[in-house]
């Protein structure tokens, strides 16, 4: 309950005192005073209301920030799954790729990526006719090896020939599986001539490999057959003429390379 501030107290000191009872404005007095009080009271009750009001507006705005930071941290979250979800698929994509040009077991381009490129060279070959060799290369007797030792030595047998070839060709030449153990290289800006010194030197290089495997060292040949792209002619027919040198390779002796006519 609030005091009475000075005036206030004179007013009740003079409603009180009988000294002025029955004065004239006794009684305006004391409807005047009571007036005065209900108006206090009132404004007392509507400053009570307001201060509550107030108050729930801040609890409600309170919860809503909370309800802000959390819609917020989920929000956080979900975008952080989302990235790691777009990272996934980023390297899963790659390894799709990856999965569907290379060859499972050797690791290198698989036909398809040799099609692709033999289609792109071609194409760069004839634009501006420039050279491009072919050439196709065939491990020699290796069902003799898979039979004599079995298939997993055959498989590691083939990993490592890859491995030699890989190192024995140019950068921009590219060297992929066409099919058991057939190989093929492809050459671009490259003519006949220069074509020979690459495949002699991995002729070479294979004849040179040891395959260790347990207590026995086994040594392996290729034989290679070379085509140059020609005039208007399309890649499979250089390969066609590349498969049939390495044919007369194989008749000549194997472990040696033939060129196409
Ligand atoms: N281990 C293994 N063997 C394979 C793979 N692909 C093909 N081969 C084998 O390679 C052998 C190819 O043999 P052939 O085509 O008869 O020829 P070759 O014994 O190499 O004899 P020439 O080519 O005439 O010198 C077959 O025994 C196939 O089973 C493979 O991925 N792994």
């Amino acid at each position: 309950m609030r005091g009475h501030n000075p005036l206030e107290a004179q007013v009740v000191e003079s409603l009180a005192d009988p000294a002025h009872q029955g004065h004239p404005l006794h009684e305006t007095l004391s409807q005047l005073w009571e007036a005065h009080h209900n108006l206090l009271n009132r404004i007392e009750r509507i400053a009570r209301v307001s201060d509550g009001y107030q108050s729930i507006a801040r609890d409600r705005e309170l919860t809503l920030s909370a309800r802000f930071d959390k819609q917020l941290r989920q929000l956080e979250k979900v975008a952080r799954i989302s990235d790691r979800y777009q990272m996934m698929m980023h390297d899963l994509n790659i390894a799709l790729r990856e999965a569907s040009t290379h060859d499972a077991l050797t690791g290198i381009a698989n036909r398809r990526l040799l099609t692709e490129r033999l289609r792109e060279e071609t194409e760069r070959a004839r634009r501006y006719e420039r050279p491009l060799c072919v050439a196709i290369v065939d491990i020699d007797y290796f069902k003799v090896v898979n039979d004599d030792h079995g298939h997993e030595i055959g498989d590691s047998v083939l990993i490592e020939v890859v491995q030699v070839m890989e190192a024995q060709i140019r950068e921009h030449d590219l060297c992929g599986r066409w099919g058991g153990e057939e190989f093929l290289i492809v050459m671009p800006e490259t003519s006949t001539d220069n074509a020979i010194l690459v495949l002699e030197r991995l002729r070479q290089a294979v004849e040179a490999l040891r395959v260790h495997i347990r207590d026995k060292t086994l040594a392996v040949t290729v034989s290679l057959g070379l085509a140059e792209l020609g005039i208007g002619e399309s890649y499979s027919s250089a390969i066609n003429r590349a498969d049939t040198a390495l044919l007369r390779a194989k008749r000549n002796g194997r472990n040696r390379y033939e060129r196409a006519d």
